[in-house]
């Protein structure tokens, strides 16, 4: 049965419906868009002190990076070259909620972020996750979304804000059905949303947008079993793997073709452009402690290296901002 669109949407951001309340405070605007972000964030999931606004709960786990020989062509990126890098890797839930039930549909979408250890030292980003496109183009519109989510509770009248917001925002209900709760983190796909330019050698750009598929193939819950598992049955599930075997991902890129919109997250590209193997994440342990390394951790999707460039769509830039000011709070 299909869901009412306000549940999609919600669902399309995790947002805890058990958690809604406080009104905006009125000098929301003089502030920068990040922090009435993560202020909005902070107001449908409370407080948690020492925890990310969204996505708070994860595992983080440690591996490797193979580079497959095609990366090359596409960008001269360190760790897109011949070889192995070594990475960290948090797989998360939606929700600013520590402690959400991991079959929980507010779980959706799961997160993967991984950080590469460059041969030079330095450090590089891809923060991703299952939704396979975004519910809004800008900042200011993600910003009203979480508002009209918080000003809309079970009891106001309709039509509620959200329900004024998902009707002028097509995408947003759109998005939301692309999310399903995953058997694993490791049987799920993960998508890069935003666009980055890729530079070779040659000095030649093309624009992409990362998919990571599993190896062990993508497989999710029926609704009524995903209600059944246990609270923490993800990172369960990937502990267990990992004491048998690696759990590994085929990291690609989406080419952008002439005239695909590269500033637009709203708009998925068609599914026939060209895919290029970019190479294989091999996850092979878990963190030694998990809390520790959550806790001083901080993955943002700007942070590149040479021959990657975040594209001009505008929310990558608010995010880095958004992440920082998260990670500043959780850090108090
Ligand atoms: C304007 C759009 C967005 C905003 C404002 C936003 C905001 C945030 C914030 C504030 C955090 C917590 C960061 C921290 O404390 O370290 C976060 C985490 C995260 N976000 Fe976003 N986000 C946006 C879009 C996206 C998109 C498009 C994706 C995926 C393609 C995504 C994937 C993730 C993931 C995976 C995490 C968890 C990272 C980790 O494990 O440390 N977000 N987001």
């Amino acid at each position: 049965m299909r869901q009412p669109v306000a549940t999609i949407s919600l669902i399309a951001l995790g947002f805890a419906v058990t958690v809604f309340g406080i009104v905006p405070r009125a000098s929301a605007q003089e502030t920068p868009v990040e922090e009435q972000i993560v202020d909005a964030f902070q107001t449908l999931f409370g407080k948690h002190p020492g925890q990310r606004v969204n996505h708070a709960k994860g595992i983080v786990a440690e591996g490797s990076f193979k580079a497959s020989p095609d990366a090359a062509g596409l960008t001269r990126a360190a760790h897109f070259q011949a070889g192995t890098v070594p990475v960290t890797v948090r797989f998360s839930n939606a929700t600013g909620v520590p402690n959400i039930p991991d079959g929980d549909p507010n779980a959706n979408p799961h997160g993967l972020a991984v950080k590469f250890s460059l041969p030079d030292g330095s450090e590089t980003d891809i923060v991703i996750n299952s939704l396979h496109f975004f519910p809004v183009a800008t900042p200011a519109e993600f910003r009203d979304l979480l508002l009209a989510v918080a000003a809309s509770k079970p009891d106001s009248p309709k039509p509620t804000k959200l329900e004024e917001f998902v009707s002028k925002h097509p995408a947003v209900a759109k998005a939301g059905a692309t999310v399903r709760t995953p058997e694993s983190f490791a049987t799920e796909q993960y998508f890069g949303i935003n666009a980055f330019g890729f530079t070779n050698k040659a000095g030649e750009t093309s624009f992409i947008r990362y998919v990571a598929e599993p190896l062990a193939g993508v497989k999710y819950l029926a609704p009524e079993d995903a209600a059944k598992r246990a609270p923490d049955y993800l990172s369960e599930d990937l502990k267990a793997r990992l004491a048998k075997a690696p759990v590994q991902f085929r990291l690609l890129a989406q080419v952008a073709a002439a005239g695909d919109p590269i500033t637009d997250a709203t708009i998925p590209w068609p599914e026939d452009r060209k895919r290029v193997e970019l190479g294989v994440l091999t996850i092979t342990a878990p963190a030694a402690d998990n809390e520790e390394a959550a806790k001083s951790l901080l993955f943002l999707p700007g942070n590149v290296t040479d021959g990657v460039a975040p594209s001009d769509d505008p929310l990558i830039a608010v995010r880095d901002a958004s992440y920082a000011v998260s990670f500043s709070r959780r850090s108090e």
